[in-house]
Order: structure tokens, then sequence, then C-alpha cells
């Protein structure tokens, strides 16, 4: 296993990538050499590192291979595609030309996928606005529904070049309403008597009747009881109980959403005996997660996890059906016992969602945002990607302008450092999706850029997080890296990794320039799509660094994304040849 560091530097323009001899330090980096870049490798290791001085060639490029490199710029709005091959569309140029790949967009947004974006029109319009995962809900629709949406990206990914991933939500053992008879939604007024029941009814339902779909509703309900809908978007009090049916009146009115998930309060606690017997993945979840095996989607995203068990018992169903490519497992933290045992979960899974929705119907409103910022760190201390979601922008359901807090609550996200940021009704059912993308995008370009320039690099403790004594370098060497990326303030890491493992730690170290990443994997390349700061490119890699080297510069030079003279350090996490060895 090799690991090389190459520095690319300027200031006089080579007509080649030249390569020094392995214990000559770069001249242009006067200084720098290998122990001080590795300050924290033991001495133990006596790694001989190799740095390469090199400049982007001023020479014209080689007819680049076109059809070998696809892209999409982390800003969002790159329609990537070979240079050539495919068309760059004019949203992409604009977008390049306003930001360029230096104030590139870091943080990564996330759109649920519902009735009001399902179409291919809005799909591409959502892609073409920076959506990096399309996330569908199996709570909602059927699989048919959900596979059509599912082709639709791919088909945009094939034809258009982006690299948008598919997560598929898992519904979980949750309590939730039934879907109201096919009305899109229904009011709640003040004071109103609605019942609640287990019983099965024929559509149009009875007037102010709800379906509830967990059978021992009406036996764990008792009189007195607070019935929060959608964690409390509308409340009602249980007034009586008459066999399955339980009638409560609406205390905080509002309007009910199909599938609305329900819990109830006893004396200011949640109940919650029942809920902690439940499977977290249920019966359905079992045939939707084989749906979605079978549709190849990118991320699992596992509702009300208890503990990392589940989690592990996911990860070997899924590697037992799958086994050329991976599906990687994202924990929703939305309850009071994903809380409890929230290292070991977030340990076990391949990523994590602030599902902020349902954990403010588990705890106080006001512990969430101190529960959004621990899990957010904690992510981060493990290189696990981190999603925040629901209710970033909610008032743009049905306003075309977000409200003031919320803006500063996405800018709070951003500032965490979230690796990505989720819309849930705003693009499924809102009246004005794009914008709210557009929203995202802006605020997070602005925090970010505010960010930089206050050159507020926060000394978070990364941890050790590796076993393998091969992994251990690699952590090693992104560190470092990106330690010196921020010193030499170079202007990009281009990162060639087959696994994606490499793209991933140097992403947890949030460097200041963005990380273009590397691979030959096109779903690799869709699964990085969701953190912190990657650019990932498809490209087909041969052994030789030079080459590859080269190759990248000549094609991302003749799409403008660099140019002759930028700074960039680059890493290898699939050399053969042996560049960081054991001193013998
Ligand atoms: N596939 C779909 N079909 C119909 N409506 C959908 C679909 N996906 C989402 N929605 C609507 O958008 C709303 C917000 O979506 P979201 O995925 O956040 O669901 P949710 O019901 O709030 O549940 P969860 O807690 O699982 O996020 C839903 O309540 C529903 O009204
Ligand atoms: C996204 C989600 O499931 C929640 O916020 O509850």
């Amino acid at each position: 296993m090799a690991q090389t560091v190459y520095l690319l530097a300027p200031p006089t323009p080579l007509r080649s990538v030249s390569k020094l001899p392995a214990s000559s330090p770069s001249p242009s980096i006067a200084g720098i050499r290998p122990r001080s870049l590795l300050p924290h490798s033991s001495p133990r290791l006596r790694h001989r590192l190799r740095f390469h001085a090199c400049r982007a060639s001023a020479a014209p490029p080689p007819s680049p291979d076109l059809g070998l490199l696809v892209s999409d710029n982390g800003s969002g709005n790159v329609a990537a595609a070979a240079a050539a091959a495919i068309d760059v569309d004019a949203v992409t140029e604009a977008e390049l030309k306003e930001n360029g790949f230096r104030s590139t967009r870091r943080t990564k947004l996330v759109c649920t996928i519902g009735p009001a974006t399902c179409g291919a029109e809005q799909l591409e319009a959502l892609a073409v606005g920076g959506m990096n995962v399309a996330r569908v809900n199996m709570c909602h629709g059927t699989h048919e529904w959900h596979r059509q949406v599912i082709r639709q990206v791919r088909r945009l990914n094939e034809e258009k070049g982006f690299a948008v991933a598919v997560m598929m939500d898992t519904e979980g053992s949750e309590i939730h309403m039934g879907d109201l008879g096919g009305a899109a939604s229904a009011k709640a007024e003040d004071g109103e008597i609605w019942t609640f029941s287990v019983r099965s009814f024929n559509s149009p339902l009875p007037e102010r009747t709800i379906h509830v779909n967990y059978d021992g509703f009406a036996e764990d309900v008792k009189v007195g009881d607070e019935l929060l809908v959608d964690g409390g978007m509308v409340r009602f009090e249980v007034i009586e109980k008459i066999g399955p049916d339980v009638k409560c009146r609406c205390t905080d009115p509002g309007l009910l959403l199909p599938r609305a998930n329900l819990t109830f309060w006893r004396d200011g606690s949640l109940v919650r005996e029942r809920n902690a017997m439940l499977p977290t993945i249920s019966s359905k979840d079992w045939l939707d997660i084989d749906f979605g095996i079978a549709e190849g989607v990118d991320f699992i995203a596992v509702s009300f996890v208890k503990s990392a068990e589940v989690i592990n018992h996911l990860k070997s169903y899924i590697a037992a059906r799958c086994r050329d490519r991976e599906i990687a497992v994202v924990a929703k933290i939305e309850s009071i016992d994903s809380l409890k045992n929230l290292e070991e979960i977030i340990r076990a899974s391949d990523g994590a969602m602030v599902a902020r929705g349902d954990l403010g119907a588990q705890i106080p409103l006001e512990q969430v945002p101190s529960a959004q910022q621990k899990i957010v760190k904690l992510c981060r201390q493990l290189n696990k990607p981190v999603i925040v979601a629901s209710q970033l922008l909610d008032s743009m359901i049905e306003y075309p302008t977000p409200t003031r807090a919320e803006v500063a609550d996405v800018s709070e996200a951003v500032r965490q450092r979230a690796d990505a940021l989720m819309l849930s009704g705003e693009s499924a059912m809102g009246q004005y999706p794009e914008k709210a993308l557009i929203v995202l995008r802006s605020v997070s370009l602005r925090i970010e850029r505010w960010w930089r320039e206050e050159k507020r690099h926060e000394g978070m403790e990364l941890p050790d997080i590796t076993s393998s004594f091969s992994d251990k370098i690699s952590e090693e060497i992104c560190n470092s890296a990106a330690k010196m990326a921020n010193i030499l303030g170079v202007d990009a890491v281009f990162v060639y990794t087959k696994t994606g493992h490499m793209a991933s730690l140097l992403s947890r170290c949030r460097p200041d320039c963005p990380i273009f990443a590397f691979t030959s994997s096109t779903s690799v390349r869709r699964r990085l799509n969701l953190q912190w700061g990657l650019i990932p490119f498809r490209l087909s890699f041969s052994d030789d660094m030079e080459s590859n080297l080269n190759r990248t510069f000549s094609l991302l030079k003749a799409r403008g994304m660099i140019q002759s003279g930028d700074l960039v350090i680059a890493l290898s996490d699939m050399l053969q040849s042996i560049q960081v060895m054991h001193v013998p």
C-alpha cells in the first residue's frame, strides 16, 4: 500500500510535470520536508515520503480523453459533463465564471422529492440548482412512484452528466396517521373534536376522523394525554376512549398532512414504552430495502435507530445481497434512544442525519439545538457525513422568501460545518422548491466565504479513527495535507482514490480549499457527493501518477477549472509502487 504526496507549485511554468528524486525537498516550498509535514507520525513509522515539485503545464493540453472524465462542481450548478463529449450548459458556464472553483460551495444539499418535484423537468431544475442528493421517503408513495423518480435521476446523471445520489429513507416503526382518504391535507381548528381510530375506513373518511396505523393505540393512550401531530405542529388532548376510537379535542390548531407522525405525552414526558418494543426495521421496511437495493440507491437512511445492532444487521444484509457495490447506511438520530447510544450508532453507520422533526417531538424543543451541535461534532470527529434536516426553510412551503430566523438556522448549520443540509416539505410538496434551494445555496456560499475570510480554522481535535496501520498512514497524510493546504493557501487538493476513503478523510479536515476527488467508480463518485467540500470526478486511472496528473490538469484546464500556476496538493491512496514505506 503506497501513499504519495505531490506538491505542485508555481512560479515559473514548466512544460511538463517534473519529478524530483525521493530525497529532495520541493525547491518551491522551501524548508518543508517530509518530516515536518507529518508532525504526528510516530518515529517508529519511519516513512519516507516522496515530494514532487510540479507545475500545471503551460503547454497547450494534449487532446483530452474526454470520455473518461466527468465532474460536477460542488457549487452545484454544474451539469458537468466531459468537456466536449457533452456540452457544458449555460448555467454551468455562468456559475463557474461567477464563483470560480475556489469559492465553490462546500456544503452539500439534499432535496426530498415529492409531488412538487417528481417530474423530469422539476428534477432537472433541482439538479441544476445544486441538489447533490435526492431523497425519497418510503412513508409516502408507492414503489412504482419511487421507481420512476429514481430512474429519472439516473437518466439525468447519464444524459446530462450530473452525479446526483439517491437516498432512500425508511418509514420505521413509527406511529402515524393514515392517508386522509386521498385529501392533500385537513385543517383542525381550535376546540374541534376529532376521532383517532385504528379501524379501517373506506374513502372518503367520516368527517373529522383519522386512521392510526398502530393497533395498540387505543389501549396505550389515557384520557388527559397530549397527542402531538408531526412533532407538535397540531396538538390534541385525549378526552374519551370508546373501544378502538379515541376522541380528542384540538388544543393547537393547524394543518394535518397525510401519514403525519403521532406521539403522545403524559405529565410532560413522552410516552415511549410501546415505541421501544417496536422493531426499528419493520416488515414493510425490509420490503422497501429490497426495493432500494434492486433499484441501486446510494444511501439507505434508517428511521428511529435505537442501537448500533440494527445498523450492523442492515449492513450485513446489504453486503450479502450487493456484492459489486456499496450502499451507505445513514442513521437517523430522532429518538431518545438514538441520543443515548449516539456514539456506538454513529461508529456503526456510514453517516447520520439530525432528523430534527421527530427529534423535536421526543425531546423538549429547546434541547434540539445542542443535540444538533453534539451530533454534527461527533460525526466529524468519527469521519461520518452528517445531514442537518427538517424545517430549515419551512415557511417556504408557502412563501417565496424565508424568515430571517430560518436564514439564521441555515447559517448556523453551515457554520457548524455539517456536510449537508436537507429540504423536506419545502421541496417535496412546497410551492417554491427551486427558490428554497437557491436560499440554501446562497446562504451556504456566503457563510463559508465569511468563515474563510475570517480565517476561523477551528482547532477541533480530530481523534485517531483508524485501526489498521495502513489506514493510519492515510489519516496522517490527510491531516497533514489539509494543514499544509491552509498554511500555504493552495488552490485545491487533488485526491485520487479508489474507495473514496482518503477523500473522506480530507473532507473531515475541512480545509480552506476545495477538494477535487477522482475515482474510477461512478457509485463512489455519487456517494462522495454527500461530503463537505468534495468535488467528485470519475476518472479511469493508470498506475502512473504523473500520467494521471497530466491528464487531469489538461482536462480541468480545458474546462477552465484550473489554470497554469495554480498551487495544488495531490494525494493518492492507490499507487502500487511503494512511495511511503518503512525504512529498511
Ligand atoms: N413521495 C411523496 N408523496 C407524497 N407526498 C410526499 C412524498 N414525500 C413527501 N411528501 C410530503 O412532503 C411532506 C414532507 O416530507 P418528509 O419527507 O419530510 O416527510 P414527513 O412525513 O414529514 O416524515 P419524516 O419524519 O419521515 O421526514 C410529507 O409530510 C408529505 O406531505
Ligand atoms: C427527516 C426526518 O425524518 C425528521 O426530521 O424527523
